[in-house]
């Protein structure tokens, strides 16, 4: 039956009948939940446009928010958890590490990596309102103008270029200026989008003196990573911190109480989308609506949409969902006894992770914030103190650190860096350009393993290198058809080579700047404990490889399994972002992006979703 009519003839008894016992959900949803949903906003899903968005995330709030300005346009927006601003570890800046074993998170564990010594890694991925916004270190750098430029070149359309899409992340940002850095050009940076960025986290002295210390080692300063002298350099990160010393996400700056008070958008919570239901219309396969739940073994429900599926899961859901949909590679589809609606190889394919992997030193001076996970009644006194400045007193402190506080963005081709004497290997170059980086070093103010779960039983300084631009890739496939199970994932961390050889590079400029004034005064290089890494620099390269292998873990970056680029080269969207050979089904989150980025992806998430809106809004109203 044609959407059209569908929609015009019995919406209104499918919204009683479908939905009512979601309506009822709704009505016995925590008072919080309830403000979050409803506040004001009635369950209406009809009028002159309909949509329905799965998952509220970094990019899907966005996208909602900006289509739903519109009074034409209707929006629905279904997330699995519920909300990120009502979570003290999400506010928080320095916090988000005591979420990653809650409800709000998937927990999810890659398959076992053979090219680093077969361990499995931690990946977690927020199931919050807001997404992986309302959990990440808030380190707003956005990558380098090359990788818009390649994106540009891969789906052979120039709006994605790095000159088109600058009013895009104008548009998101909101630059708040800070007397500690008069040298950024605050002309260059967005004044009025939702995104409050700038330099209100706290910083620790060690994190300054790395900015010097690297600057001793050859690598130039730059006052803003996001400039337009592009990335490379060494500097203090800014952050998606704002005044308050809270963070800011993608659900606080978007979904602000007058934006959910709007008629045409209503946001639902705790409802996971187990898949997209097709009709056939005129020979063509269109998306017509999703299939919905509160938990496994609950009641379905259905939304549908007159116009457009739009999926901002992430880059593990959103791969996950087409395949449970049907769309998908047809043979691993029919392996898990899911009827094929289209087959589509590059679902789940060309997965792209960054990896970091960690340096310990330990801390002399007293700046080490290592006692937030306290050892001892002095740690536990610093800690009522810190929260007593953060939460009663308002001015910030250690707790508004969000970890990541300084970083240098380097190329392992530096010859300055890395000359030719001691690295003779020609490695090949998958920066995005000559002056784009592959290589990131950053700093954090005490050192950890396994994301947090382990720390040192003494004050500690760390410092991490992670490659920008793996060449390796993997995949996400499949466990079963069963929606509620995890899907498996691959990213084939270290397959090629280079990937080992690039982050050995790192991390010998790592140990030079860790040795270099003024960073080296803080840390107490006579240590010579084996589980720190003060002696690492006498070991050879092949040692350092294997350290590598041993602590490599995620910088929970994974993107591009549902690739904007030519069908024929592995695409899964167009320039778009519609899903080739489907009728009103989009992607709009990191799975699109065409390659990786040199940097932190939620700027980029950001900027996907303001194009994505802004070509949505002029599409319909031009029909
Ligand atoms: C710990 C951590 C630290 C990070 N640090 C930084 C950083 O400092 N700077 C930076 O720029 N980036 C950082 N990132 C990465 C960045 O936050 C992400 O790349 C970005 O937020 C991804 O946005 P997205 O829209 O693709 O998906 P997500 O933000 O992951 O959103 C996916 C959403 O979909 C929902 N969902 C999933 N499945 C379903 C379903 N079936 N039904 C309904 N809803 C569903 C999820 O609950 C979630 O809300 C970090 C990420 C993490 C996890």
């Amino acid at each position: 039956m044609p959407i059209q009519s569908t929609l015009a003839g019995s919406f209104s008894s499918l919204l009683e009948s479908t939905l009512e016992p979601v309506l009822k959900y709704l009505r016995n949803l925590s008072p919080l939940a309830r403000l979050c949903v409803t506040s004001g906003v009635v369950f209406v899903l009809f009028g002159q446009y309909l949509r329905v968005k799965s998952g509220r995330r970094t990019s899907g709030c966005a996208l909602a928010s900006r289509l739903s300005e519109d009074p034409n346009i209707r929006v629905l927006m279904l997330e699995a958890g519920g909300s990120g601003t009502a979570l003290v570890q999400s506010r928080t800046p320095s916090m988000y590490g005591r979420l990653f074993h809650t409800k709000h998170v998937y927990g999810f564990r890659t398959e076992p990596q053979v090219f680093a010594r077969g361990k499995t890694s931690f990946w977690p991925r927020a199931k919050m309102l807001g997404g992986c916004s309302s959990m990440n270190a808030q380190m707003a750098q956005y990558g380098a103008p090359g990788d818009f430029d390649v994106w540009a070149q891969i789906i052979e359309d120039d709006s994605w270029s790095w000159k088109n899409l600058q009013r895009y992340f104008r548009k998101f940002e909101r630059y708040i200026p800070h007397p500690e850095y008069p040298l950024v050009d605050a002309s260059y940076r967005g004044k009025e989008g939702p995104i409050r960025v700038g330099y209100n986290n706290h910083v620790a002295s060690e994190s300054r003196a790395f900015i010097k210390s690297c600057v001793n080692v050859g690598i130039p300063f730059t006052p803003d990573f996001n400039g337009p002298n592009g990335t490379l350099g060494v500097s203090r990160v800014m952050t998606y911190v704002d005044e308050k010393y809270q963070r800011v996400s993608s659900e606080s700056a978007y979904l602000t109480p007058d934006v959910l008070g709007r008629k045409n958008l209503t946001v639902a919570i705790h409802a996971t989308v187990t898949r997209i239901i097709f009709e056939e219309y005129k020979g063509e396969t269109q998306a017509v609506g999703v299939e919905f739940a509160t938990r496994k073994g609950g009641q379905k429900y259905r939304a549908r949409a007159k116009r457009d599926v739009v999926l901002c899961a992430g880059s593990i859901h959103s791969p996950h969902i087409l395949m449970l949909s049907g769309v998908g590679p047809a043979k691993h589809l029919q392996s898990n006894s899911i009827p094929v609606v289209l087959d589509h190889p590059g679902v789940g394919q060309n997965l792209t992770d960054h990896v970091v992997a960690d340096l310990y030193f330990k801390n002399k001076s007293a700046g080490s914030l290592a006692w937030l996970a306290p050892h001892s009644i002095g740690d536990v006194g610093k800690i009522v103190m810190a929260a007593l400045q953060y939460f009663v007193m308002g001015n910030g402190g250690p707790m508004a650190t969000n970890l990541g506080e300084s970083a240098a963005f380097i190329r392992s081709d530096d010859r300055k860096l890395f000359p030719s004497s001691k690295f003779p290997d020609q490695l090949t170059d998958s920066a995005s350009a000559k002056d784009s980086p592959d290589l990131e070093l950053f700093t954090t103010p005490f050192a950890y393993k396994e994301h947090g779960d382990i720390l040192f039983d003494l004050p500690t300084y760390a410092l991490h290198c992670y490659l920008l631009r793996p060449m390796s890739t993997g995949e996400i496939l499949l466990k079963s058809n069963d929606p509620w199970q995890m899907p498996s994932l691959n990213p084939n961390y270290l397959k090629n080579p280079d990937d080992l050889l690039k982050l050995v590079r790192g991390v010998r400029v790592l140990l030079d700047i860790a040795h270099s004034e003024p960073l080296s005064g803080y840390l107490d290089h006579t240590c010579t404990r084996e589980d720190l890494d003060h002696q690492l620099h006498l070991q050879s390269d092949a040692e350092i490889a294997e350290l590598i292998r041993e602590r490599l873990e995620t910088v929970y970056h994974p993107t591009s399994t549902c690739r904007m680029a030519p069908k024929e080269k592995g695409g899964v969207v167009d320039s778009k972002l519609r899903v080739y050979g489907i009728k009103g089904l989009r992607v709009c989150d990191a799975s699109t992006f065409p390659s990786t980025i040199s940097g932190h992806t939620a700027g980029a998430c950001y900027v996907v979703a303001e194009k994505l809106a802004d070509e949505m809004k002029a599409e319909y109203n031009s029909a």
